[in-house]
């Protein structure tokens, strides 16, 4: 049977005494408020408890239990869950959250984090230093000089909840590290696109001119200093003759949202703009005049290159020896995307070859690059120490965006720029959200209902919908269904974060289908059916009769309720705790089990009956507020009719 817990299974998320948690929810948490619990570490069980929340973990790491023994292991994952939880949070309640921002960020943004949690601005800090600091931090706020390895979630011990990451590029985060410790990363795409797409634009035509050389030569030449004559003036109008822009091609790598204002800008220069990239729409280049080209199309036609795709496994060094063999001679490259995706090796050789013309470089593979870097060393060769979104305007945007999706992700809500978890819309949220109740509450029962011994390997959840199939999002669903699974028979935390990722490591395979039922299209859903297959069941009546655990449950009223239990149709509120019997089907059945609750003072908020033939089986479902004592279940058992029953925690 499965134990019994007196503490929330989800943790409580932080209550604050701050202004943002007294003022008037945006739209958009209010949508989304009820994805995790604003109560405090509750006592008992009830529905208000069983909100979700998606990311406040109260493990410490991921462990990799297998699913095994499920109600051997159950208790001891309770028991273990009880303890954490009431270890870590006993305090929570009245604790703001740690914010430790570690790079320089806007003050707009900073303040809207004070008014939520207490911030810690430490810059320049040693991975060492990270790594000791972060075991006390509920978020982390980074730009492009901090990273974020596995050892920094290692350390944080499951209390970090949320990277923000200030900025776009997030090649500096260890998402697959982020995700298996179920911690949220979030960026701010959008604030600092025209601040690198006019950074771009600037070492264009800066480079083209030899703006920066001119420079720093005429500067080398006036030193009014005694010694000044050791330096003869420099007036090389000769020496820096440039190239034109206009009438030439630019070949823009990564057409995404820098890409493309880079794009529109060097148009507005009278270049042509030619662009590769394996994912944009070729209509949206179009709308701009951009027309879409292979790779090797647009290195070997283009007079200047022009870098914005992100780093990734598949743009490393994407420039190369055997890229740059291929572009024509004398072209001229700017990087403003990340230094990596050049082999900056080859780029010197190129350079030296006189294949390559100029670059003009914003990152570097190093960052900062060493000090004997031959590339930041070349004549040819403009750079600038990655200032890309560095104006006030984007650093002011970039800190706000962060800020509201840090503050946002710390109140459970899910962030629309979530890096490694499903973005959600609102709409489908809202929509979405009593079910999502329903499917953690079956997933927490279906595994309850198996037998010691029994290794769970797959689960298979059923979708009946009026819907069309392809309408239906149920991405959070299979989340919060795995959740209810896996959480009860192991000590993993899990969240939409890395739902998926445990369920994997445990070997548990979930499988969707979609059934068009004839039902009301205005509900997403009409029920939601869970089975488990290859299990033996400690209730005979759960089990279908396809041979696997199953149960159904719908959502009425806006609340869950179980429908069907193996092949018995039930219908009761899933509030509460529930104790199911099978006995025979005959009068005075249910006054019989009433009364024995009702001396132990537990109270009975709904009871149905099920059964498949009159006066021979039936279910009783009792949906029961209190947790009735052991004594109680045993005189439940001991009624003669009750042929079995299981009491189960929701
Ligand atoms: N220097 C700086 O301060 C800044 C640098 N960045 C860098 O610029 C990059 C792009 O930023 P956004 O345009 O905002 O991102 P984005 O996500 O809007 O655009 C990236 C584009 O690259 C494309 N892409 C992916 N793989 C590709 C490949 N193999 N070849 C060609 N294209 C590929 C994607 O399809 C996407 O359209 C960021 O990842 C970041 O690394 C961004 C902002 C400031
Ligand atoms: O947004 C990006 O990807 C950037 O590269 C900007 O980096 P930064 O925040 O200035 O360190």
């Amino acid at each position: 049977m499965a134990s019994s817990s007196t503490k929330p299974i989800f943790t409580p998320p932080f209550t604050t005494t701050s202004s943002s948690s007294s003022s008037q929810p945006s739209t958009r948490s209010s949508l989304l408020s009820f994805l995790h619990s604003t109560t405090p570490t509750p006592i008992s069980l009830n529905l208000s408890h069983s909100r979700i929340s998606f990311l406040n973990s109260p493990s410490s790491a991921v462990r990799s239990l297998s699913i095994k023994n499920a109600t051997e292991t159950i208790e001891a994952a309770e028991t273990s869950r009880v303890s954490r939880v009431g270890g870590q949070d006993a305090n929570s309640q009245e604790t703001k959250p740690t914010i430790l921002v570690s790079e320089k960020l806007g003050e707009a943004g900073l303040e809207l984090l004070r008014s939520f949690g207490d911030v810690d601005c430490s810059y320049d800090l040693s991975q060492e230093d990270l790594c000791k600091k972060i075991a006390s931090c509920d978020a982390l706020i980074v730009r492009s000089g901090t990273k974020v390895t596995r050892q920094v979630f290692e350390a944080a011990k499951g209390k970090l909840k949320v990277v923000g990451r200030a900025g776009v590029g997030i090649d500096n985060v260890d998402l697959q590290a982020a995700t298996e410790y179920g911690c949220l990363v979030v960026n701010a795409p959008t604030a600092n696109t025209v601040a690198a797409a006019e950074h771009g634009i600037a070492l264009l035509a800066a480079m083209a001119r030899n703006v920066a050389q001119a420079d720093a030569s005429m500067k080398s030449g006036s030193h009014p200093t005694p010694f000044s004559f050791l330096f003869p003036r420099q007036w090389q109008r000769n020496k820096y003759v440039g190239v034109s822009l206009v009438g030439k091609t630019l070949a823009v790598m990564g057409f995404g949202k820098v890409g493309s204002e880079v794009a529109r800008r060097a148009k507005g220069l009278g270049m042509q703009v030619i662009a590769h990239d394996p994912y944009a729409p070729a209509d949206r280049a179009r709308a701009i005049g951009v027309e879409l080209v292979s790779f090797d199309q647009a290195i070997s036609t283009a007079d200047f290159i022009s870098l914005h795709m992100p780093l990734t496994p598949s743009t490393k060094k994407v420039f190369n020896d055997d890229t740059f063999a291929k572009v024509k001679t004398g072209v001229r490259i700017i990087n403003v995307a990340r230094g990596g995706v050049i082999d900056e090796d080859a780029l010197v050789r190129a350079l030296d070859s006189g294949k390559v013309a100029q670059a003009a470089l914003d990152v570097f593979t190093e960052e900062p690059p060493p000090k004997d870097s031959k590339l930041v060393q070349h004549e040819r060769v403009t750079v600038t120490p990655h200032l890309g979104a560095s104006t006030k305007e984007a650093q002011e945007g970039v800190a706000i965006e962060i800020a509201e999706a840090v503050v946002g992700a710390l109140q459970g809500e899910l962030a629309a720029t979530a890096v490694n978890a499903p973005m959600v819309p609102a709409a489908v949220l809202s929509e979405l959200a009593p079910y999502v109740v329903l499917a953690e509450k079956l997933g927490r029962l279906a595994v309850q209902l198996v037998a010691g011994g029994s290794g769970i390997k797959s689960a298979k959840v059923v979708y009946r919908s009026a819907r069309d199939p392809d309408d239906l999002d149920t991405r959070l669903l299979r989340a919060m269904i795995t959740k209810g699974i896996i959480e009860p028979i192991s000590d993993s935390f899990i969240n939409l974060v890395n739902a998926d990722f445990t369920a994997k490591q445990k070997g548990l395979r979930i499988s969707e289908e979609r059934v068009v039922v004839d039902s009301s299209p205005e509900f997403p859903i009409h029920t939601i059916q869970v089975q488990l297959s290859n299990v033996d069941s400690k209730f005979g009546s759960g089990v279908s009769e396809g041979g696997d655990i199953s149960i159904e449950g719908r959502v009425k009223y806006g609340k869950p309720h179980l429908t069907r239990v193996g092949s018995f149709s039930v219908d009761v509120s899933l509030e509460g705790n529930l104790i199911l019997c099978r006995q025979v089907d005959q009068p005075g059945m249910i006054g019989q089990v009433g009364n024995i609750l009702g001396e132990q003072n537990v109270n009975v908020s709904f009871m149905s009956v099920g059964r498949t033939v009159k006066r021979r089986k039936a279910i009783m479902a009792i949906g029961v507020d209190e947790e009735p004592n052991q004594e109680t279940l045993k005189k439940i058992g001991e009624v003669p009719a009750v042929e079995e029953f299981v009491f189960l925690k929701l």
